[in-house]
């Protein structure tokens, strides 16, 4: 029936061995190509088509397209954001984060349980926060993630266990004790019977001399003041760095790539950088000799109970591959020195405000102490016990309470490493007005995990949630509702899954024994300064007051909290009424107080304050609506840049590239000295690091070779010659506003206004009014001021906004509404109105933009070169952008098909003219950033130094 030959194709698949790889390798090449590139492609549609969003989860309006909600997230007071968009929203917000990347604040329990517990290594945190546990703390448990974390836990969990927690007990009671002797011997000796401390202090210092003998088995001698630089640089740490960040700071701690802020951190002059870094040489310095001493003491045998010796002991029997290198052990000495010691201090703080303000609880908490005390004499013991302050159900409650109500840590932060699910307790809506009870998220989304808000879910903890009651702990709810998420009373106040607080144990422990010995002793009472109580984020939830000076404090190294104190009726009954008011602090400038100690580089002439307190452009950036039509209007912001963010923008790069500057000078130093400038004999100049005798993190060369040497860990060296090329030439690229600031901010204004008129009428109303008509009242004021000054100022007759607004207003008509003819006819109109008008309306700028329409929406070379022609006669001068537009309509006239054959050599041949004598640099194809070759060696040489890529410039 059928006949073969006429159908070769279908019997003869010869075709196949026609074709071997030998013989014609380009066509198999090709096809490989063609199959991968239908492959990719079909791949790349696939993926648009299934590309996961979280837009559509209702959220906040954005404050502005920079920074998004992270102000208002990370400047107020801890929660305050949370709590807000928790009540309107729900459990699980859309919040904007940097030029509007969508993130999500989560408080919803069975997503948390999910990104904590079923999913934990698939949420790591984000690079920029384990930056900065890498600079205070090093690359420890705080810092790691994945494989690297699971290793490192695995040889610290020893140390951490219920046994070796309760075995610290006595530790905390005698720290407890140490501390209560001090204030009551100063209520005695007060002749009024009154006393001012600042208790916030009183407990930094006795958290660090729990932690040193804990963990350490070594005497800070926090509480009995002793001389201690490391513990001067470690006391407000935390506030001092990351406290009351500014604008710059957070995008800063947003934008900014690892490998910048690693930069920065390494070579910054800014105060709060230098404290982290003195804090860091000191701490090194401190835990290496501990680690030495431990070492040699276990191979003595004469091992320890402390968590050191127990992880030194741990680390020695781990093989190889699964042990701590000797960088991560003193890593995980320093994250315990501040992960162990803050966090317990301000919970304490917490606990004792709480008690202050509510006598009821203190007198029902106090007498549960007296009666467990009485039964600890009447069985012959001495003192508490772990058990004892576990059978206490009321303090149990009230510690609970407290750490639910003012959870230290209060945000977690995680990014998706792969596109996932998250299953949610309560279903919410989205704006399209979907139910959804899971919600697909996308990889790399970063998400801030509410600890503060989870804590107050009205869900897990009750209708009453938001108020502070012990009592919730008796009823037949808390920690019975929702999913397991936390490890103490559900909490999530340490964290939970993969990532619990390693040291949760020890902080209990801590934080009984030491609020068990203040209340048994002591009647705590509020001042009227409670008024100004604000729960301060610096990472660390810490209690100020707002607007209290600190000059009345005298050993206040951190904040505190006003409350009286007064000692507690005695077991004897006897009276006794002393009563001690915790001293005042202050938010104004509260972390200022940290002493600097000769070694510590004080603040000199290039001092520069702190990028996380200092007000800068970035401050400003997120201005109030400057209008009220603003004000009221639900619509969004521009999404471009506004002149003050340019400005910000250009203060960034100035810092990165000053810290730039300083890494290059350092390294010529070190190149210098490697390359045997410097005799053996010679000594070196490391700073106080070499003195301190541990290694600095790099050295200093002598002031013989010409460097300005300070004692600033390399800040402050002489740049050499090269780098001041480099940098200064990359300096320029980002470029400033050529503006002046005043000007900037004012066209910004009209900018913002204009932005938000909803249609082209409504723009076209405002332009009349707001531009055109507001420009006229000007000129004839700036006239009138002429006259009365009898001309002798210089005055301009136009706004400066002006030329800038008629530009802008020609390209917003183009492309926002397509409508080219009002773009022209605003030219036009700026052109005839008045000479002032044209002379300063229709500048460079504005001509650019009428070039730009009459060719991309009309095609009209003529008008284009009449255009040019009337700049050059009028002496408006032409620029780069005239310039390019006019070899884009060369490049692009030839293909349009709208000019016969004759007509076209001609047209081509004036736009040459016209574009040589329009001048402008356009070689852009040639353009090199300058710099790049430098910038790619530094990145070659730090990957090589850095096996864990901890700047991540692979994943830049
Ligand atoms: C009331 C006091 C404390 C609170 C509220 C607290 C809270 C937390 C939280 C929320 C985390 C998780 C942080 C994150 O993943 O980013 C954490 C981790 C950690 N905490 Fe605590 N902590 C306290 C006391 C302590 C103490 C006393 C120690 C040590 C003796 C300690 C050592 C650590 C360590 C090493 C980690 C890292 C654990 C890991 O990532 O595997 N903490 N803590």
């Amino acid at each position: 029936m059928f006949n073969t030959t006429a159908m070769p194709f279908v019997h003869d698949t010869s075709f196949l061995r026609l074709f071997p790889v030998s013989q014609d390798q380009s066509a198999t090449a090709f096809n490989i190509a063609i199959l991968s590139t239908i492959v990719g492609g079909v791949y790349a549609l696939y993926r648009r088509a299934t590309k996961i969003s979280v837009a559509h989860v209702a959220g906040p309006p954005s404050e502005s397209f920079l920074l998004g909600n992270l102000p208002e997230l990370f400047q107020s007071q801890v929660g305050d954001a949370d709590f807000k968009y928790q009540k309107e929203y729900g459990d699980v917000v859309r919040i904007k984060g940097a030029f509007g990347e969508n993130r999500l604040l989560i408080s919803d329990p069975k997503a948390l349980q999910y990104i904590f517990h079923t999913s934990g290594y698939n949420f790591l945190k984000w690079p920029e926060r384990t930056e900065i546990s890498r600079v205070l703390m090093g690359r420890g448990l705080l810092w790691a993630d994945g494989d690297i974390h699971r290793r490192q836990r695995k040889v610290m969990l020893p140390g951490f266990g219920g046994p070796e927690a309760k075995a610290f007990v006595s530790i905390f009671r005698r720290v407890g004790a140490e501390m209560t002797n001090q204030w009551a011997d100063r209520l005695v000796s007060s002749p009024d019977q009154t006393a001012v401390f600042n208790v916030a202090t009183w407990l930094s210092r006795a958290t660090m001399d729990s932690i040193g003998e804990a963990a350490f088995d070594y005497q800070f001698g926090a509480l009995m003041n002793t001389k201690n630089e490391f513990m001067e640089a470690y006391m407000g740490l935390m506030s001092d760095t990351l406290g009351s960040p500014s604008r710059s700071a957070i995008l800063m701690q947003t934008v900014l790539p690892v490998w910048a802020l690693q930069l920065m951190s390494k070579y910054s002059n800014r105060r709060n950088l230098k404290h982290a870094r003195h804090t860091a040489e000191l701490a090194n310095a401190v835990t290496r000799q501990l680690v030495d001493s431990k070492s040699d003491a276990l191979l003595q045998g004469k091992g320890n109970k402390d968590i050191l010796s127990l992880l030194v002991q741990a680390n020695a029997s781990e093989n190889a591959a699964t042990k701590l290198t000797d960088e991560e052990l003193l890593a995980q000495m320093r994250t315990i020195l501040l992960a162990g010691h803050e966090t317990s201090a301000t919970t304490l703080c917490w606990v004792v405000l709480e008690l202050a303000r509510h006598p009821d609880i203190q007198a029902r908490l106090r007498k549960e102490i007296r009666e467990t005390e009485a039964a600890i004499h009447a069985r012959g013991g001495s003192d508490f016990t772990a058990s004892d302050l576990d059978g206490m159900p009321y303090l149990n409650a009230v510690l609970k309470e407290s750490m639910r109500f003012h959870p230290a840590v209060y945000h977690n932060f995680r990014q998706a490493v792969k596109d996932d699910v998250l299953p949610l307790s309560q279903p919410i809506t989205t704006t399209n007005g979907e139910v959804i009870t899971e919600l697909p998220i996308p990889k790399g989304l970063k998400v801030i995990l509410s600890i503060a808000g989870y804590n107050r879910n009205q869900e897990v903890f009750g209708e009453d949630a938001d108020v502070y009651n012990p009592e919730r702990w008796f009823r037949d709810s808390g920690e019975k509702k929702g999913p397991n998420v936390g490890v103490y009373g559900n909490l999530l106040t340490f964290a939970g899954g993969v990532r619990t607080c390693i040291g949760w144990r020890f902080a209990l422990y801590e934080v009984q024994a030491l609020a068990v010995e203040i209340i048994n002793n002591f009647e705590l009472s509020l001042t009227p300064e409670i008024q100004k109580l604000r729960r301060e984020a610096c990472l660390v939830m810490i209690p100020t007051l707002e607007g209290v000076s600190w000059t009345e404090n005298t050993q206040a190294s951190r904040p505190c909290l006003h409350t009286f104190l007064r000692q507690s009726q005695p077991r004897s009954q006897a009276e006794c009424s002393k009563a001690v008011a915790l001293r005042k602090t202050s938010i104004v400038t509260p972390y200022s107080q940290v002493r600097w100690n000769s070694s510590f580089s004080k603040p000199d002439s290039d001092y520069i304050e702190s990028i996380f307190s200092t007000p800068s452009s970035w401050n400003q950036v997120v201005a109030e609506p400057t209008s009220k039509k603003a004000s009221q209007s639900s619509s969004s912001r521009p999404i471009d840049l506004k002149a003050q963010e340019q400005r910000a923008f250009a203060d960034l790069f100035d810092e990165i590239f000053k810290a730039a500057e300083v890494a290059a000078a350092s390294e010529v130093a070190l190149t210098s000295r490697r390359g045997g400038i410097f005799t053996s004999g010679e000594t070196s100049t490391s700073g106080t690091a070499s003195a301190s005798g541990m290694a600095p993190a790099f050295e200093l060369p002598p002031a013989s070779e010409g460097y300005k040497v300070e004692p600033d860990f390399g800040v402050g060296l002489k740049r050499p010659a090269f780098s001041s090329e480099f940098y200064d030439s990359i300096r320029r690229t980002p470029g400033k506003p050529k503006l002046a600031h005043v000007e900037d901010e004012e066209f910004d204004k009209k900018k913002e206004e204009m932005n938000l008129c909803r249609t082209d009428y409504e723009l076209l109303d405002w332009v009349l009014v707001d531009v055109f008509a507001e420009a006229q009242v000007y000129e004839e004021e700036a006239r009138k001021m002429d006259l009365r000054t009898r001309n002798k100022r210089n005055i301009t007759l136009r706004p400066s906004w002006y030329p800038n607004i008629i530009a802008c207003l020609m390209q917003t008509f183009r492309e926002k509404y397509q409508n080219p003819h009002t773009a022209l006819a605003i030219f036009n109109y700026a052109k005839t109105t008045s000479i002032a008008s044209y002379a300063f309306g229709c500048s460079t700028q504005a001509y650019n933009e009428l070039i730009e329409t009459y060719w991309t929406c009309f095609r009209d070379v003529n008008a284009v070169l009449d255009a040019v022609k009337e700049m050059q006669v009028n002496g408006v001068k032409s620029n780069t952008k005239t310039a390019r537009l006019i070899d884009t309509i060369r490049r692009q006239a030839p293909t349009e098909n709208l000019w016969s054959e004759e007509e076209m050599p001609m047209i081509l041949a004036r736009l040459d003219a016209t574009r040589r004598e329009a001048g402008g640099d356009l070689t852009s194809k040639n353009y090199k950033a300058p710099g790049m070759k430098f910038l790619d060696q530094w990145k070659v040489q730090e990957l090589r130094d850095d096996p864990y890529d901890a700047k991540g410039f692979n994943k830049w």
